[in-house]
């Protein structure tokens, strides 16, 4: 009988996951999946099981890296729930196994996962493909993963301003009197949008919120909700005029609304970037389309693991 998995709690992956740590990782790792080199990496399309009685969907997300032996899943439900529910609307579990053995060594919280390494891979994104003087940032949507852009972006990046609007202005209202720097409460997406060089969409719409018309040019925008073939976050005239890139051609190909129904072409996958064989167009106005990757799970879970080993 194998030795049981440990459990890892949701505190425990944010103080063991750190961007300093985790961003070069995915950097790595999403340059070598951009490679399609199946002895280096292995990552089925994500699986949805679709459950409409509840407006909601669960995913799973295998993945292994051969080149640090690291085999994991990610199971991750999306509810998209009423607005006085006080329910989260993800939530996730990683699997980490001992590729040698088959067995499962870790049991994690995904739900902090998956809001920390989305919002290193925008990070990343924004690092490459933003313009050189980016002094505008704006965040549509204020739920976990605006928190965790915020975050991020803060720690990594020197914006003069920061702007958020959100749905309903008092959920706006308490994401900027939670945080610690100052940031500017916008009553209408175009007032939050007009002027800014970096846009950050973590809404759920399913239908645009962003348009291009308010878009200034040579913005990076990095567009994170809208993980459906129906849904979108941007309209058809962003989708078109920009360069648009994708963490997945794959992935992008089977579950994005903005790209499948916008019928824009895309232009490289992010792991191109970072090897050097597709040119990052920082003077255009940039789309990044993130849908989330299982290999991501899968080294953040690596990380967290070993750090929490190297602390007993
Ligand atoms: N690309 C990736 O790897 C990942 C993407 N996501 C996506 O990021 C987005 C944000 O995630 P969370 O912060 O966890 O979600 P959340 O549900 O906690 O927050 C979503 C925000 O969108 C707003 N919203 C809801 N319906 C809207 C509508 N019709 N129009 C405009 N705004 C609306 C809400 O008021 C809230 O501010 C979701 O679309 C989620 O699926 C989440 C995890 C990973
Ligand atoms: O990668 C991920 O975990 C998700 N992408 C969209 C919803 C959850």
């Amino acid at each position: 009988m194998s030795e049981l998995p440990v459990l890892i709690s949701r505190d425990d992956v944010v103080r063991l996951l750190k961007n300093s740590d985790l961003i070069p990782r995915l950097e790595k790792v999403m340059g070598m999946f951009s490679k399609r080199n199946n002895a280096e990496v292995i990552q089925p399309l994500r699986t949805i099981i679709p459950l409409h009685k509840y407006n909601g969907f669960v995913g799973m997300m295998p993945a292994y890296v051969a080149h640090e032996d690291i085999l994991a899943t990610k199971m991750v439900s999306l509810y998209r729930r009423g607005n006085d529910s006080v329910l989260p609307a993800h939530q996730a579990t990683v699997l980490l196994f001992d590729p040698e053995r088959g067995n499962v060594t870790a049991v994690m919280d995904g739900t902090a996962i998956t809001e920390k390494r989305t919002a290193a891979v925008s990070a990343i994104s924004a690092k490459l493909l933003m313009p050189a003087r980016a002094e505008v940032l704006c965040i549509l949507g204020s739920g976990p993963q605006a928190v965790s852009h915020y975050e991020v972006f803060t720690e990594m990046f020197s914006f003069k301003e920061i702007r958020v609007w959100s749905r309903r202005r008092e959920r706006a209202e308490q994401f900027a009197s939670a945080l610690q720097g100052p940031v500017t409460v916008c009553s209408s997406v175009k007032d939050a949008v007009v002027g800014a060089d970096v846009i950050i969409t973590v809404t759920l719409a399913t239908e645009p919120v962003l348009l291009g018309e308010w878009v200034k040019p040579g913005a990076h925008v990095a567009a994170v909700g809208a993980c459906r073939p129906n849904w979108r976050e941007l309209d058809d005239a962003l989708m078109r005029e920009a360069v648009v890139y994708v963490d997945s051609r794959e992935g992008a190909a089977a579950e994005s609304g903005d790209i499948i129904l916008s019928g824009a072409s895309v232009f490289a996958e992010l792991g191109e970037v970072i090897n050097g064989t597709k040119p990052a167009e920082r003077e255009k106005t940039t789309v990044f389309k993130s849908l989330g990757m299982g290999i991501q799970d899968a080294v953040s879970a690596k990380l967290v693991f070993d750090q929490w080993k190297s602390q007993l």
